[in-house]
Parts: C-alpha cells; structure tokens; sequence
C-alpha cells in the first residue's frame, strides 16, 4: 500500500532517475486500456471522459491502445483549461491525428448516449472534498447509465489516502490503479487492479528529490527544536541547534551545564541557551527540561556532546522514560535507548560504531545491511538511521537509503547537522519521512560545496536552505 504523497515522490524520484512522468503516463494509459479490451468486446462503444489533470491525461493515452473500438473521447473543459503540460500534449497528439475528441464546456451537454464501457478519468489522487462541475453532473450521468465504467486510478471523488466516498462519486465496476494498492480502495466494492508502470524499484529506494519535497514542512511551520547537549564537548550541540534553524526551524534552544553556556551563546547570536547549573547534565536538571520541552511542544535533539558520565546517562534514561514527544537520539545516548520503555516517537542516529553498541548489527557496508538494519528497527520499535557513506533509514517496516554525499563527510559534525535537519523536519512530518529528507539534505549540501577535502561541518549551515527549498 501506499499513500498519495509518496506516490508522487516516488514519480518525482523516478524523473530524477531519467524516468519522467510522461512516460510513466504512457504505461498507465496502455494498462487503463488492456482492462477495457478485458470488459469489451470487439467493435463496442467505448466512451472517455477525461478531466483537465493527469488523471484524464492517462485515459487520452488509452485511447491510442484502443483501435477497433468505436471510440469516443469528451473531455470535460476546454483544451486550454488543461492543467499539465503532459495531458495536453496526448490531447492535442489525438486531436492531430483526428481522433473523435469532444471538448465538453457545459455540463448538460455531456451526451454519453449508451456505451457498453465508460472509461471515467475525470479525477485521481489530485481530488479534494465533494466534487464540483462539471465532474458531479458528468458522475451523475455516468452513475445512470448502465455501461461497465472503468475507472482510472481511482473512481472520480474517492479519496485515494482515506477512502472517502462523497454521495457525489462516481460508482466503478472496476479500477485500475498504479503501481501500488491505496489504502482508500481497499474498502470499494469493486474490482481492484494493480498495473505495474515502469517506476523503478531504486525510485522508493533510494531517496532522491521527492523525498526532499515529502519530509520538509513548509518554511512557516512553526517548529521549536530543543537541543539537550554539550559539556565534555560545545561544538556538536551548536551544530546540531544551527543546522535546526537552517533547516527551517523558527527557534533552537540548547540546554547545556553553565560551564560552557558563554562559549555556545558565542558560536552564534540566533541560538538561545538555557544553562542549567552543573558541570554535566545529571538527573536533577531532568523535570526541568522535560518540562520545558513538553510547554512548548519542542522537538528534542537528544545527545550530541553530552558525554558518558555515569550520572548523564542517568538522566538522559530518565528523560527517554518520561518524555512522550517527538525527538531525535543520538551520539551518547543512543546506548541507552534499548534499555528504555518510551513512549517518545525517536529517531536514533548511530554511526556503524554505535549501530554495534546498541545491540545493532555489525556492519562494514550498511547498504548491503539494510536488511538487518530494518529487522533491528523492528525490535527496537522506533526509526533508526545508520550513518556511513550511505545513510540506511528504517521504521522496521519501511527502508529508504541515502546515497547523496561527498568522502568529505567523514569529518566530525555532519552527523550533528544531520541530527539537527531531522528535528527541524520531525515537527511536521513523519519521523521516517523526516529523517529520509534530512539525509538527503545533509548530503546534497556537501556534494554542492565541491569539495575534495577540507569539508567542514559548519560549511553546511550556509549550504542548507538552498538544497532544502531549491531543490524540494
Ligand atoms: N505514478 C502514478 O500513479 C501516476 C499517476 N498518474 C495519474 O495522475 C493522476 C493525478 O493527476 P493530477 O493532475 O495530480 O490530478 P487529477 O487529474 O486527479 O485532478 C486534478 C484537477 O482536479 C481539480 N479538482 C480537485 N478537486 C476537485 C473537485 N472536488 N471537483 C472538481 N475538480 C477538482 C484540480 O483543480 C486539478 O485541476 C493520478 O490519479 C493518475 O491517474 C500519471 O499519469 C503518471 C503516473
Ligand atoms: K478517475
């Protein structure tokens, strides 16, 4: 199964990989019409009504699969009102080669006569709420007459994420939707068809541009990141606290002991910081901090440059106990994490070291441990992204990998900037989808700098928000 929203990162992703949608079109268009040749007979009347998106764009493909049929093809609008450039480049292709298309410009005047099959392509996954005209009197006469009507991707008004179905909908005999169930089909009562369309597989594997897209909240979400770090070291928490901002945070705070609080506060004036009185994090400064982070809904940044002291993994397990939002776990206090009933939603970021330290797999190439990375996500019950030079994301169900990166990366702090996007993005999207953007985030803004070597963590800061809203 898969949502509409990944569905179009993965078409995006599959473009990216030299795969554009319009081919993707031509392959949905050729499965929409093998489904027709199953329903009729040679020489039937088979009428399209296409809407001005990409969903008509599928069944105006099927038409030139459909020679021996007695076509007809009303698209419901006029031709400039189409939406995608690819829709209306296979409208005019079959204008141009005279094929019998109708352009509808009023409702009423959509004759369907008596067809033995409507192939409906009004509207797929690019729906929203009741459907308006022309597609409700276009579903209603639809509805009425008593062709067997396919539907392309989804029957016209279903919502394909949650299975809504507006009185206005049209009723399907059958549907032929791509490359992947949706959830909001499964309840239709209605044959389901599930047409391969040539995206391929490294497309969801891989993270690419759509990914980006899908895990970054818009610039205006409102996403407090709360960095709890520092005191045997004060550069990790600061670059975990600054790549939050760059990454479209509207605040990072940084708690840390009041011993280094003057050297953080100095790094960079847009950092706010809450020095508790300690040399080192310990359980009494834990209420504290939950406190803070639970008022104001924060994303906590758990870890970086805390140390190992035996009294700051103390009260890093207490707050992993007691703390029930979102947060990112990394360097330090990834080791506790196994031993803790949480009911905090993680996303933990071990390098290969720390993978093995949390009872993970050993592994030399992550890529090609991706498998017992997912199996150990799966008993660990939260989102585990394994750094190397390719970064493994897993929710123990779902696998992406990020290749995106530079040898350059090797230097210390880019786990903490890739800690940092994570909890900028987990405010408003899925801990997976969070983290898959953020590796990809991190990654491109090294490959942009172009360098050999030299990189330094902090050279992306700057680097960020052109890769996370030029390129999503
Ligand atoms: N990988 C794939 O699955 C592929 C799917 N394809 C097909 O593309 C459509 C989605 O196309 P899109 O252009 O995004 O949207 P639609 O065609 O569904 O419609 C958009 C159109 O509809 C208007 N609209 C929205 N809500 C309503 C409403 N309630 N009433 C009336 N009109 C409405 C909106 O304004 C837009 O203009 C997918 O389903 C597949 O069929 C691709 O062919 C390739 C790969
Ligand atoms: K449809």
């Amino acid at each position: 199964m898969i949502t509409t929203a990944r569905m179009g990162a993965v078409d995006r992703n599959a473009a990216a990989l030299g795969v554009p949608q319009k081919q993707l079109m031509e392959s949905s268009g050729n499965a929409v019409a093998r489904v027709v040749r199953e329903v009729a007979s040679e020489g039937d009347s088979v009428t399209i009504v296409a809407g001005r998106g990409n969903n008509g764009g599928d069944a105006l493909v099927a038409a030139r699969f459909l020679d021996g049929y007695d076509l007809s093809i009303q698209l419901l609008g006029r031709p400039e009102a189409i939406s995608t450039d690819i829709a209306r480049e296979n409208w005019e292709a079959l204008e141009e080669a005279g094929y019998p298309c109708e352009s509808v410009t009023d409702s009423a005047v959509l004759e369907l006569g008596e067809p033995d099959v409507v192939v409906d392509a009004m509207l797929g996954t690019g729906i929203s709420g009741e459907l308006r005209e022309p597609e409700a009197s276009a579903a209603r006469a639809i509805n009425a007459c008593d062709a067997t009507v396919v539907s392309v991707d989804v029957p016209s008004g279903v919502d394909a994420d949650t299975g809504d179905v507006p009185e206005s909908a049209v009723e399907a005999d059958r549907v032929v939707t791509f490359h992947d169930g949706k959830l909001g089909l499964a309840e239709l009562d209605c044959e389901v068809r599930v047409e391969d369309i040539g995206i391929p597989a490294a497309a969801e594997r891989y993270v690419g541009p759509g990914d980006l897209e899908l895990g970054t909240p818009a610039p205006d979400a409102g996403t407090r990141v709360f960095v709890i770090g520092g005191g045997p070291y004060t550069g990790a928490p600061a670059l975990s606290a600054q790549a939050a901002l760059r990454a479209g945070a509207e605040l990072s705070f940084l708690a840390c002991p009041d011993s280094i609080g003057d050297v953080l506060a100095g790094y960079a004036e847009d950092l706010i910081v809450q020095a508790y009185d300690s040399d080192r994090l310990s359980p009494d400064e834990v209420d504290d901090l939950i406190e803070t982070a639970t008022k104001h809904d924060d994303v906590v940044v758990l870890g970086p440059g805390l140390g190992t002291a035996d009294e700051t993994l103390d009260a890093a397990r207490t707050f992993l106990e007691e703390f029930e939002g979102p947060m990112v776990v990394d360097a330090d206090a990834l080791s506790i994490v196994p031993e803790v009933d949480t009911d905090a939603t993680l996303v933990c970021t071990p390098n290969r070291k720390e993978l093995a330290g949390m009872g993970g797999p050993e592994l030399d190439d992550l890529e090609a441990g991706a498998d017992e990375i997912e199996a150990f996500a799966a008993d660990l019950g939260h989102v585990v992204m394994a750094k190397a030079e390719a970064d493994v994301v897993s929710d123990g169900e779902r696998t992406r990998i990020s290749t995106r990166g530079t040898p350059g990366m090797v230097v210390g702090g880019t786990g903490d900037t890739l800690a940092g996007i994570t909890a900028a993005f987990m405010g408003e999207r899925d801990p997976l989808d969070a983290a898959a953007a953020a590796a990809y985030a991190n990654g491109r803004a090294a490959e942009r700098l172009e360098k050999g070597g030299g990189l330094l963590a902090s050279d992306l800061l700057d680097e960020l928000p052109g890769v996370i809203w030029g390129e999503r």
